[in-house]
């Protein structure tokens, strides 16, 4: 890893016109199970992820979203299934340098300045200073390139640990709901940022609880529960859950699922 360290969609996508991959998938994950102490927290997943796009990983707190972010890098053990990355199994040795995360929470140096900790993780990839001060500049942090990590604001702290799995060039980058605690302007400039890196081939998977960043994403995978409830881009979203607030059509999906699993256990009970 370049830093610390299939749904029920039709077909249509905001920028691609296509919610799931029709060539070669940059990860898919085939009947994922993971077990964590006595609880099933996923409970058979499966997916596939177009390369070059960004992919939303959504639902609500505890559905399983770090989890799985955890077993497609390879950090996570899996009770059953398999996770691909790249056409190599998850957690392959080769991935570290391709693959960047980007945990919850934020893992630098605290002593060392900005510049010093971006410098620190590229050398681990054979990066360039004009790497390190690219990656600065894309979150936006030139203006404190030298001041220590510690004296920074918490928006500021995570968006140095993004710099430092920016830094490598990956061609998989997994975020961890990296727009937690930033300003609108900010979270705007991050969505733009992510959108320009995936219009020159990286795929993106995001993180969040938060509905309305859904619309920033060409694919969507709803979580709930450790279950996939579908993948699907925001139009279908929308579309199908009858709503153009997105958090709305998300509810709505839930609870249709909800229903079709009532009844599903109502009539067996019946035969
Ligand atoms: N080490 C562990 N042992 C037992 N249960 C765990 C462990 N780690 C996580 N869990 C449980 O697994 C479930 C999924 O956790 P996970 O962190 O993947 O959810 P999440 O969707 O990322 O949540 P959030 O949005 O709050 O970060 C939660 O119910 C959590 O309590």
């Amino acid at each position: 890893m370049s830093h610390s360290s299939s749904g029920n969609s039709t077909s249509v996508n905001s920028t691609s016109g296509r919610a799931k991959p029709t060539g070669p998938a940059a990860v898919k994950a085939t009947g994922v199970h993971v077990t964590r102490g006595r609880k099933k927290i996923l409970r058979g997943i499966d997916f596939a992820i177009e390369p070059g796009r960004i992919t939303g990983l959504l639902g609500p707190s505890g559905s399983g979203k770090t989890t799985l972010m955890r077993a497609v890098v390879g950090v996570q053990r899996l009770r059953a299934g398999a996770i691909e990355v790249l056409g190599r199994p998850a957690g392959t040795p080769s991935l570290r340098h391709v693959v960047g995360y980007v945990t919850q929470a934020p893992s630098v140096y605290p002593d060392l300045s900005v510049e010093a900790n971006v410098r620190y993780f590229g050398a681990m990839h054979d990066a360039k200073a004009s790497d390190a001060a690219e990656a600065i500049a894309a979150v936006g942090l030139e203006k404190l390139a030298r001041q220590k990590t510690a004296s920074l604001s918490g928006g500021e702290f995570s968006r140095v640990s993004l710099a430092c799995a920016l830094v490598s060039h990956p061609q998989l980058l997994v975020l961890d709901e990296p727009t937690v605690g930033l300003d609108p302007v900010l979270r705007a400039e991050l969505w733009d940022r992510f959108a320009a890196m995936a219009a020159t081939g990286t795929t993106l998977i995001v993180s969040s609880h938060v509905m309305e960043e859904a619309s920033h994403c060409s694919s969507l995978l709803l979580l709930r529960d450790g279950l996939l409830l579908a993948q699907l881009s925001p139009t279908e979203l929308s579309e199908r859950g009858r709503s153009h607030d997105l958090e709305k059509a998300f509810l709505h999906i839930i609870q249709e699922s909800e229903s079709a699993n009532r009844n599903a256990s109502e009539s067996q009970v019946a035969s």
